[in-house]
């Protein structure tokens, strides 16, 4: 039996209205160079080991030349008291490299840092590149779409041509997924740079929440239980879902067992080290068990206001964060089938830092 599809009139003028507004975007677009595209001849091989240092280590705590306290003009915000800080008044382009080992010990001790009114004039893809590359080496994503030539920026793109992440591609009731960016790499993420050049009029914000305080309101007993296991994340799900919808899988999936609690390089903080995006169970106990202890862990992580902060972006929004310390989710609450909605548009730089290792020396393990 054949398959077929049947517009109804509605959905036929949208489309109509929808190609039109995709041709004005790729012909005019100020930013057609980062648009999506999806290279389907690369596969790279599995990410080998590498040392990390992290950059934090180097920073004096006090920040002084990243936040001078004599210089008005650069701003530094709390946006809550537990996570996320808002800076005005300096351009990423123009960091020394004192300030960026204070950066990376800020967003560390942060979470999240959100940097306002950049000059994207001021930027070229090598020149971001490197400066993601200060952090750690840059993460390749095993499957998203990504900017032309430099398959190093993962793209972020919900606009009408592409439904990537888009409410109507699923079945759930919310577009809230909370997740630690490719948890499942031996050595994931540290700091992670999200650019969004074309945002929405409203709607499309981030929202990040504090690993580190999720792990500190927990009880003492159940904060030793957790110290000494370690839970599976998998890139499993995510290549399969992509090969499902024929979508190209650049370097095959791993999975990791992470300890559940890991220990931050830089600052000795520890932070929680699941997610409801990658973790599928903790490893040594029974079925029931790991579902209701991963159930608890990630409504506590989903459900806390009070340890997330919900970013609005503007027009030079910059965001940072540290992926060991912190879960993010995006919030599509727009309609990106009309195009009046807006177009959002950016792409991440992912720098991987070290192997988690957690409380009394537990470190990550894999077959
Ligand atoms: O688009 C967003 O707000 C965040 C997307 C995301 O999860 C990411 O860039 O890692
Ligand atoms: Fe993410």
């Amino acid at each position: 039996m054949s398959s077929t599809t049947t517009i109804t009139e509605t959905e036929s003028s949208l489309l109509k209205l929808t190609l039109a507004y995709d041709k004005e975007i790729h012909e005019q677009y100020k930013y057609a160079a980062y648009l999506p595209v999806y290279d389907e001849t690369t596969k790279l091989p599995a990410l080998q080991p590498f040392v990390f240092q992290d950059r934090g280590l180097a920073a004096d705590k006090e920040k002084p030349n990243l936040l001078p306290k004599d210089n008005p003009d650069i701003r530094a915000t709390s946006l809550t008291p537990v996570i996320g800080t808002e800076i005005r008044g300096l351009q990423l382009s123009a960091l020394t490299d004192p300030q960026k080992d204070e950066l990376a010990l800020l967003i560390a001790e942060r979470g999240v840092v959100v940097f306002r009114d950049q000059d994207f004039k001021d930027i070229s893809i090598a020149k971001q590149k490197a400066f993601g590359a200060y952090f750690g080496p840059l993460h390749i994503h095993p499957v998203g779409a990504h900017v032309k030539d430099t398959l190093e920026f993962h793209n972020i793109y919900l606009g009408p041509d592409n439904e990537y992440r888009a409410r109507s591609k699923n079945n759930r009731l919310t577009t809230v997924g909370y997740h630690s960016d490719v948890s499942h790499e031996h050595q994931p993420p540290g700091i992670t740079i999200l650019t969004l050049l074309s945002v929405p009029p409203t709607g499309g914000d981030t929202a990040w929440a504090s690993q580190t305080a999720a792990y500190a309101r927990l009880s003492p007993p159940i904060k030793a239980l957790l110290e000494g296991l370690r839970a599976e994340h998998s890139g499993f799900p995510q290549a399969e879902g992509a090969r499902r919808d024929g979508r190209w899988v650049r370097r095959e999936p791993v999975k990791s067992e992470h300890p559940v609690v890991r220990v931050h390089p830089a600052t000795g903080q520890k932070a929680l080290f699941v997610n409801p995006g990658f973790t599928k169970r903790i490893v040594g106990l029974r079925d029931e068990e790991s579902e209701a202890i991963l159930k608890l862990l990630f409504k506590h992580i989903s459900l806390s206001q009070d340890l997330q902060v919900r970013v609005r972006w503007e027009e030079g929004t910059v965001a940072l964060w540290d992926n060991r310390v912190t879960a993010h989710t995006a919030i599509s609450d727009y309609d990106v089938h009309n195009p009046q909605e807006g177009l959002r548009h950016g792409f991440r730089i992912t720098t991987l830092a070290d192997k988690p290792t957690g409380v009394d020396g537990l470190e990550s393990a894999w077959e």
